[in-house]
């Protein structure tokens, strides 16, 4: 092995979208930012006109394995990070097995680490088998080697107050937090299916009204200032939820919230052709919502966006639009559609991209400090990078998926910038836009 074979130069990126420097990377991390800098032997990657992350986090993924590894694997859903430039991601708890165990979530850490292309933390279930009811190992799943912080039921609300509350006070004691899938049962029938509204009466649909979200979330965050604990909204999706976040963060409750890509663009007048595709919870929301969650991103009422990429098997979406399962994917695309909806129109500069994509997910995820994501592009950094080609405009194509599923809600439409390569620690995953394998071949 030649000395300089873990090193890279890149060459000329404008960190953040400021000002341009060479970065070096040596074993891992960052060894020096500067101009004109010279590495014999490193590889080099040319980056003129190209833009400068940190890695991208995401705090919100699907991976499916264990128990649908149709739909996607540990494996496949780490390359579609890479891919979308993510370093890490968070693996949520609704596989089957519920990752409610300490062995469970160290399962799922070690098939990340085993697939060496992002990070994968799992999130550990707040009940056990998310049936609402009794606190899963909260403790045990903490101090396993998967060191889990972030808890959550997802897929399914932590209705029960009492159960909430407990949770909370439970995760306060190692600084971990509790992302809550804001939802009241009780205000949606079981067959609820999209947003309740003009439209939803149109096409006979059974729809949530977006209150039902609102109420967990207000809740939630009186409890969370009550137990003096960490309360995170998963998926925010209406002009009300915003309200209550505000509100909330004025009065110091220690609230954090994210909302997803397809929250920021897409609406629910999609919905008129009754497309599975586009059969998401929580439900596309009309314009007004849509502009209200742009506006809390913009301004840091949200502070994250996260993919909530739900990969699913064509089996299980092809059917009626009632009966077809929710989600969509997310990973590859994310950073365009942030690009699209929020820095091509001016809202946000680049540097506010990697706040709501890496810094702020890293800090909420606990990645900050122990796993060195969402950090500063400076010598002596872990060199978890994503460089973007912020040009580019993609017209995207679902059969281009590196994922197991093709639910794809973007296929066909035109979207700004491209992920050119991500390194992790040090080494990269992505060049050129495309996945590098462990055998150092294209694939
Ligand atoms: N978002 C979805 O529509 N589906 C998610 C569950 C969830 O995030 O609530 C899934 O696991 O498929
Ligand atoms: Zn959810
Ligand atoms: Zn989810």
């Amino acid at each position: 092995m030649s000395a300089t074979e873990n090193h890279v130069l890149i060459r000329g990126a404008s960190l953040l979208g400021e000002q341009r420097a060479d970065v070096l990377v040596a074993d891992g991390v960052v060894a020096e930012v500067g101009s004109r800098l010279d590495a014999a032997g490193a590889r080099t990657i040319e980056a003129d006109g190209l833009v400068l992350l940190p890695g991208l986090v995401d705090l919100h993924t699907h991976l499916r394995e264990p128990g649908r590894e149709d739909a996607e694997t540990v494996r496949t859903g780490s390359r579609a990070a890479a891919v979308g430039g993510y370093t890490a991601v968070l693996a949520m708890a609704n596989t089957s097995p519920v990752t409610d165990t300490a062995e469970a979530a160290e399962r799922v850490h070690d098939l990340g680490r085993a697939a060496g292309l992002v990070d994968v933390q799992p999130v550990g279930a707040v009940t056990k088998g998310l049936a609402g009811a009794e606190l899963a190992e909260l403790g045990l799943m903490a101090r396993s080697r998967a060191g889990v912080r972030v808890f959550s039921d997802d897929g399914r609300c932590v209705a029960d107050a009492r159960v909430m509350r407990r949770a909370l006070e439970y995760v306060k004691t190692f600084g971990g937090v509790v992302s809550q899938h804001a939802q009241e049962p009780t205000l949606a029938g079981p067959s609820a299916c999209c947003h309740e509204g003009e439209l939803s009466g149109r096409l006979g649909l059974p729809g949530w009204p977006g209150v039902a979200e609102e109420v967990i979330v207000a809740r939630d965050v009186m409890l969370a200032r009550h137990t003096g604990s960490r309360v995170h909204v998963a998926h925010a999706s209406t002009a009300g939820t915003v309200e209550v976040l505000r509100w909330a963060k004025s009065q110091g409750v220690a609230v954090t919230a994210e909302v997803t890509p397809h929250h920021l663009l897409l609406t629910t007048d999609l919905l008129g052709g009754y497309d599975p595709t586009f059969k998401v919870n929580p439900p596309l929301r009309p314009a007004e919502d849509v502009e209200a969650l742009r506006e809390a991103l913009a301004d840091g009422t949200i502070d994250a966006v996260a993919t909530d990429h739900a990969p699913h098997a064509r089996h299980d979406k092809e059917h009626a639009f009632v009966d077809a399962a929710f989600g969509m994917l997310g990973l590859e695309t994310a950073l365009q559609v942030v690009a699209t909806v929020m820095v091509s129109s001016g809202r946000m500069g680049w540097g506010d991209l990697a706040r709501v994509m890496s810094t702020r997910p890293a800090e909420i995820a606990g990645l900050h400090h122990t796993a060195g994501h969402g950090r500063p592009i400076a010598a002596g950094e872990p060199a978890n990078l994503t460089l973007v080609d912020p040009a580019a405009s993609v017209v995207v194509d679902r059969d281009d998926s590196v994922s197991l599923s093709r639910n794809n809600p973007w296929h066909g439409r035109t979207l700004a910038a491209r992920v050119h390569a991500t390194l992790l620690r040090g080494v990269p995953t992505v060049l050129d836009g495309t996945l590098v394998t462990t055998e150092g071949s294209h694939a």
